[in-house]
């Protein structure tokens, strides 16, 4: 089978530094995939290029939409968004005054199929529309175990609580791939099992390809199904969990840290 994501030479430089170099990953649908890299490798700059916010200096990023091949390098975040590619961010980013509910409900606007005219004058297409965003909302706030806050100011959740709302803001997309932004990041080791759960879970009920950048080695490990290793900007190692934990150049990269 074809991959579902196929980066060719994939390079960004900011002026003199090159940040990602010539990087190629192929990655399968349905994949558990880890990226991984000590600080400053250029995790979060590949995840720019391959969400739009970055265009790359050059190399190709290729999606197969059911055998169709689109070329994602350099298009707006909306744009990929709307292939149904769906991060979420290092640094949590939601609607600060809005409701936990409300947070779910406007990323779910690419999914409103009514029109503004209908929207404006109240048309009963509208009111129909509007009842299916807030059912579905709810889903997903069940899924990720907020339903029961959904009322709640987003910004008055614990933590590891806001986590799992940018989880249920990326679903809201109906994506086909997910990419997360040191998704444990702050959370204690209890959320961090929950999470795990979570990501397991989802991955099967939407039939999601996720790629993850993690600093909780324990997480990786335990999770991904396949790991990539950056390493200033280079892929450095490609394997299974086991492969990459006695693989001597992650080793080296890693000198004195607990892979
Ligand atoms: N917009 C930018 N302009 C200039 N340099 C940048 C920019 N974004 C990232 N960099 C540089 O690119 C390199 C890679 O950074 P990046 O944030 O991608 O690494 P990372 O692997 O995600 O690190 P961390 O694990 O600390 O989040 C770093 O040297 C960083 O300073």
């Amino acid at each position: 089978m074809e991959p579902i994501l196929q980066i060719k030479n994939l390079t960004k430089n900011f002026g003199g530094l090159c940040a990602v170099s010539n990087v190629s990953m192929q990655i399968n649908q349905g994949e558990l995939i880890g990226l991984i890299g000590p600080n400053g490798a250029g995790k979060t700059t590949l995840f720019n290029l391959l969400t739009g916010v970055y265009e790359p200096s050059s190399g190709l990023i290729e999606f197969n939409e059911d055998g169709k091949k689109i070329q994602l390098g350099g298009l707006k975040p909306y744009k990929i968004t709307a292939y149904g590619i769906a991060r979420t961010f290092q640094n949590i980013r939601l609607f600060k005054t809005m409701t936990v509910l409300e947070n779910v409900k406007v990323a779910m606007h690419k999914n409103i199929r009514y029109g503004t005219l209908a929207a404006i004058l109240r048309l009963p297409s509208y009111y129909s529309e509007e009842k299916w965003v807030e059912e579905k909302a709810c889903e997903l706030l069940k899924e990720v175990g907020l339903y029961g806050k959904r009322n709640e100011q987003a910004t008055n959740l614990p933590y590891g609580e806001q986590r799992r709302l940018e989880i249920a803001r990326a679903l809201a997309i109906q994506p086909k791939i997910l990419f997360l932004d040191e998704p444990a990041a702050g959370m204690n080791p209890q959320e961090t099992a929950e999470l795990t759960n979570l990501i397991y879970r989802i991955r099967d009920k939407y039939n999601l390809t996720i790629i993850l950048i993690e600093h909780d080695m324990s997480l990786v490990m335990k999770i991904c199904e396949r790991i990539y290793v950056l390493d200033y900007g280079k892929l450095i190692a490609n394997g299974n969990p086991e492969e990459i934990r006695n693989n001597e150049f992650v080793i080296k990269a890693y000198l004195g840290e607990e892979i």
